[in-house]
């Protein structure tokens, strides 16, 4: 009998944190012992019990939270990192090399360090392979990292809504994104424009014109496939949900209603969580509510000229831990949708 591989995740009390938890419950490594849970930090929450936070994660009720350190994380094969941004890169460094790291986090997403700088700020830390397994070459990559990157969520919903058109050059690199997201994105911390009050019954934007950190990321993943430079107008906008993000996506094209499908088609072919829906329909955050799947569809404004994608994810789910997940089955030879649903829940 081998022995059981052992996960830590920093962050547990947060959302991402609470999400790769319930991921991982279902996972058949963990119902079969092969990967099993270490431990579970906080940070100003650590010494209460994991219950307090995740009342929905039953089975680990009981698990006292304890505070974040490399000393904490030490010693476990895969280290998932659910922490604000800037928190990872010290972390990481006290880590052996062959502990697999795998960050929800922003800090080793950027390739560019002047994009961290403009976005971010702070002491650049590098870039990892990028947790997305469905770009080209990402599986390759993935499975022999023993440090991933994973997406934000918006970049997960839009990168994905172009990336078959711009992997087939049948759009002008200049993409435009409106992406609507539940309020989970945000994180769990208190804030006053968060608080229902101020969130239900509105939708509103915020981070426009070029302003929100995941407008370089997009750009990066999209310019990436593309192989030259791709524009990139964002608009985030917030809706009263807990979870979701659905991204409307376009760029100027001359192609055909019928091309577009043909290239999306052949695109998501053998993806197992990338669903083209029926050409007449489209996606909405409903259908993939707690699933890793991601729902597409393409259509064509013939007048406008405009390829228009659309996407729709869980953020946490796809977005963050489903992808993190995702990941760390590639990085561990184990297949890749293990523990992961296309099944979502409604309504
Ligand atoms: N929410 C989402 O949809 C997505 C999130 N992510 C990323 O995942 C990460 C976590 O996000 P999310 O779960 O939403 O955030 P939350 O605010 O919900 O959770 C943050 C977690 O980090 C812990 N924490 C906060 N400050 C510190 C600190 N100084 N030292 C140690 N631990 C600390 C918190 O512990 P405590 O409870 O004790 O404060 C909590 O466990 C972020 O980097 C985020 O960008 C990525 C994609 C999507
Ligand atoms: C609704 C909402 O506030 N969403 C977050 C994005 C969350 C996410 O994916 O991003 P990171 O991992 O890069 O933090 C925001 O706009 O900041």
């Amino acid at each position: 009998m081998t022995t059981a591989r052992t996960i830590a995740v920093a962050g547990a009390s947060g959302y991402a944190g609470g999400e790769i938890l319930r991921l991982l419950l279902g996972h058949p490594g963990y119902r079969d012992g092969s990967l099993s849970l270490g431990a579970l930090t906080a940070g100003g929450n650590a010494g209460t019990l994991l219950g307090q936070h995740h009342p929905h994660l039953v089975p680990l009720a009981h698990r006292e939270l304890t505070d974040t350190s490399s000393e904490r994380l030490a010693g476990h094969d895969v280290v998932f990192l659910a922490l604000p941004h800037g928190k990872s890169a010290e972390i990481a460094a006290a880590l052996p090399e062959s502990t697999l790291v795998v960050d929800c986090g922003a800090d080793f997403r950027l390739t560019d360090a002047s994009a961290w700088d403009r976005w971010y700020g702070g002491e650049y830390a590098g870039h990892w392979p990028y947790g997305l397994p469905e770009l080209p070459g990402a599986r390759a990559a993935l499975s022999t990292a023993t440090r991933i990157a994973v997406p934000g969520c918006y970049p997960t919903a839009s990168t994905l809504a172009m990336a078959p058109a711009v992997a087939a050059g049948i759009v002008s690199p200049e993409v435009s994104v409106v992406a609507v997201s539940g309020t989970s994105g945000a994180g769990k911390s208190a804030r006053v424009d968060l608080i229902g009050s101020e969130v239900m019954g509105s939708v509103r934007p915020y981070g426009v014109a070029g302003a929100h950190r995941h407008t370089p990321e997009i750009a990066q993943n999209l310019g990436a496939i593309a192989g030259t430079e791709v524009t990139v107008s964002f608009t985030p906008v917030l809706a009263p949900m807990p979870r979701g993000i659905l991204a409307t996506c376009s760029a100027p094209t001359t192609a055909t209603a019928e091309q577009a499908r043909a290239v999306y088609e052949k695109f998501c072919a053998d993806e197992p969580f990338l669903h083209l829906l029926p050409a007449g329909s489209l996606p909405q955050t409903g259908s993939v509510i707690g699933s890793n799947a991601v729902q597409l569809q393409v259509v064509v404004d013939a007048d406008a000229g405009r390829l228009i994608a659309f996407a729709a994810i869980d953020n946490l789910t796809k977005g963050t831990a489903g992808g993190a997940v995702q990941s760390m089955n590639l990085a561990l030879g184990l297949p890749e949708t293990d523990g992961l649903d296309t099944v979502g829940v409604a309504p």
